[in-house]
This record gives C-alpha cells, sequence and structure tokens, in this order.
C-alpha cells in the first residue's frame, strides 16, 4: 500500500468561456511523494496548479488536502491553509518582490503566518534557509536581481520553504534556467524534498525532467489526463499513443528508437478539442470507433492506467 494521499483531487473540471482547459482530473499524490504532470503547452496544467492552490475556482469537481475539503474552505480558514501549500514558478520573479531585499522576501511570509518570536528569530531563520539553498546569508541585504537566474531560483525555493509547507507546487521550475544550472536546481529539490518530507506537484513539458525527478507521472493532452503511472511504468512500457510519442520525441531517449511515430502537428486549440479522444487528429493509430467514443481509462498493473480504445482490444 503507498502512504495515504495528500492531495487528492477528483472530477476537476475548469472551464474560461468556451475553452475547457481542464477536464475530469482525478489526481491522487501520496504524502512524501513527487508527482509529475506533463504534457505539451496548453494541455491545462498550470491550470491545475492553480485549482489545486485555490489561485482559481473550479468550475466543477473536488479538491482535498489530508482531511480538508479545499473548496469549501474560506476567509482565515483558506489563509492558514495557504501555509501549508507554496508555489515555485518558472520564472522567479513570479514569487520574488522586486522591490524587497532577500531578507524581508525570507522572513515577510513567516511574520504573515505568525511564524518565529521575533524579528531575530525569523532572521536567523531566513539565513539558515540561504545555507539551505547554497546562499551565503550576505545575500540577506540584497535585490533579487543583483543575483542570476539560478541564484534567483535558489532564492524562491528557499521563501517556498519559509513557511513550512506540506506541499509545493513547481511549476516549469528550471524551464528558463540554463541547462547547466537546470541540474542544480534539480538536485536541490531532490534534496529539499528528501530533508523535508515535503510532497511535491512537479509540472514539466520535459519527460527528462519528469523522469529524474517524479515517483508517479500523468500525462495530460488538452485539459485531461491520458495516461499515469508509476515512471517505470510510464517510461519502460507507455500504452499510450500520445505517451508514446511524447517519449520518442525525447532526444537519447530508448523510446527513440525511430519505429514509433514520432508527434507530428500542433495541439489542436482548448476552444475545439476533437470529439471522442480529444488526441485522434494526431494519433497514428486512429480509427472509426474514435472520432465518437471518449475512452474511458483501462486499468493496466501497479497503478498505471490509460484511456486509449486500442487497449479494449
Ligand atoms: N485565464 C484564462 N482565460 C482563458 N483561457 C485560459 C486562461 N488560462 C488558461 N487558459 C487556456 O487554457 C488552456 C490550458 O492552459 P494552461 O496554461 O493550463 O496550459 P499549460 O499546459 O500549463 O501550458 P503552458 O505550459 O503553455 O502554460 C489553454 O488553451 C489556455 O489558453
Amino acid at each position: 500500500m503507498s502512504a495515504p494521499a495528500l492531495l487528492e483531487t477528483k472530477g476537476l473540471t475548469k472551464s474560461f468561456g468556451n475553452v475547457k482547459a481542464v477536464r475530469d482530473v482525478d489526481l491522487s499524490i501520496p504524502r512524501g511523494s513527487t508527482f509529475g504532470l506533463v504534457g505539451e503547452s496548453g494541455s491545462g496544467k498550470s491550470t491545475v496548479a492553480r485549482l489545486v492552490l485555490r489561485l482559481i475556482e473550479p468550475t466543477s469537481g473536488e479538491i482535498r488536502f489530508g482531511e480538508t475539503d479545499l473548496r469549501a474552505l474560506k476567509g482565515d480558514k483558506l489563509r492558514r491553509q495557504r501555509r501549508k501549500m507554496q508555489m515555485i514558478f518558472q520564472d522567479p520573479f513570479g514569487s520574488l518582490n522586486l522591490r524587497m531585499t532577500v531578507g524581508e522576501t525570507l522572513t515577510e511570509p513567516q511574520s504573515v503566518h505568525g511564524l518565529g518570536r521575533n524579528d531575530a528569530e525569523r532572521r536567523a531563520r531566513g539565513e539558515a534557509l540561504l545555507a539551505e539553498v547554497g546562499l551565503p546569508a550576505a545575500a540577506m541585504d540584497r535585490f533579487p536581481h543583483e543575483f542570476s537566474g539560478g541564484q534567483r531560483q535558489r532564492i524562491a525555493i528557499a521563501r517556498a520553504l519559509a513557511t513550512e509547507p506540506e506541499l509545493i507546487v513547481a511549476d516549469e521550475p528550471v524551464s528558463a534556467l540554463d541547462v547547466s544550472v537546470q541540474a542544480q536546481i534539480l538536485n536541490l529539490m531532490r534534496d529539499m524534498q528528501a530533508e523535508h518530507g515535503t510532497t511535491m506537484l512537479f509540472i514539466s513539458h520535459d519527460l527528462r525532467v519528469v523522469q529524474y525527478m517524479c515517483d508517479q507521472i500523468a500525462v495530460m493532452y488538452l485539459g485531461e489526463i491520458m495516461e499515469r503511472g508509476p515512471r517505470h511504468r510510464i517510461y519502460e512500457m507507455p500504452q499510450h499513443p500520445y505517451t508514446q510519442a511524447l517519449l520518442s520525441s525525447v532526444p537519447g531517449s530508448p523510446k527513440e528508437d525511430g519505429k514509433r511515430a514520432k508527434l507530428k502537428g500542433e495541439i489542436p486549440s482548448a476552444h475545439s478539442v476533437p470529439s471522442g479522444c480529444a488526441f485522434r487528429t494526431r494519433c497514428p493509430h486512429a480509427f472509426d470507433r474514435c472520432k465518437v467514443e471518449v475512452p474511458v481509462m483501462h486499468q493496466l498493473g501497479e497503478g498505471q492506467e490509460a484511456a486509449c480504445h486500442l487497449l479494449d482490444r
């Protein structure tokens, strides 16, 4: 049995007008694990992130955080809940206030949530967080623009840790960084998770990054989950043609064997999601039924599941 879920969604759906950004997403993230959400740009990953953090309201569906029904939380209770959930963005400036020194950036969330007995204690904790992310205490009195992109992401990670969160949602945290810096930041995030036992929802379009970081993976396409399962199943025996195509597009991956069809064409607009299976317009195996019938999830063992009519055969 896996650990009980810290975060669970059921039927999570979000429309913006007639754009169905997220449809019927079920997630279950065991406490202390890293869950990867992967898919091309526009597949709805960031919308899921914003929904689970209650930054936007779902159109329908449930979100549970431990025992708490997140949709029912309001006011003070929601504010207290926020301490337990933090976000790391692609662009560190998204989480850093340019007018605040690093010291203020690291002490302010502690004050807001009533952590630490006094300023000296909060400042000491800020310095400890900096040390943890590999920056000197002298960084406390400097401003975000005085640092490199990688250093800024370290500061954003320290800031996320400042409230001792149970869940961190990281949305493309290394996509804006040089490749040489990406590995350092990913290693830092892994160390941080091991040290603090934080649960992580990790969002990326890059399968290599997700493979390195995540225990469980869900593959999204046009707002829906196409396939999910433990990392080894997704990488070694992907069953959905979309997952297979994504994997064969990764340079240097064992699945890049030329035998499998690579992903062709652009992802359709979320304004006009194809009928039946959303992936059928780009699927090399599509047949008549795919046009008219939405595939259900097939259980494939070890928690792997995929939504594809081919699995009926
Ligand atoms: N506030 C909004 N208003 C209208 N449409 C939106 C809004 N936010 C997202 N969308 C649409 O919802 C769909 C999913 O977007 P989302 O940003 O969640 O995808 P993503 O997989 O995170 O892609 P990216 O990596 O490019 O951010 C897109 O078609 C997007 O245009």
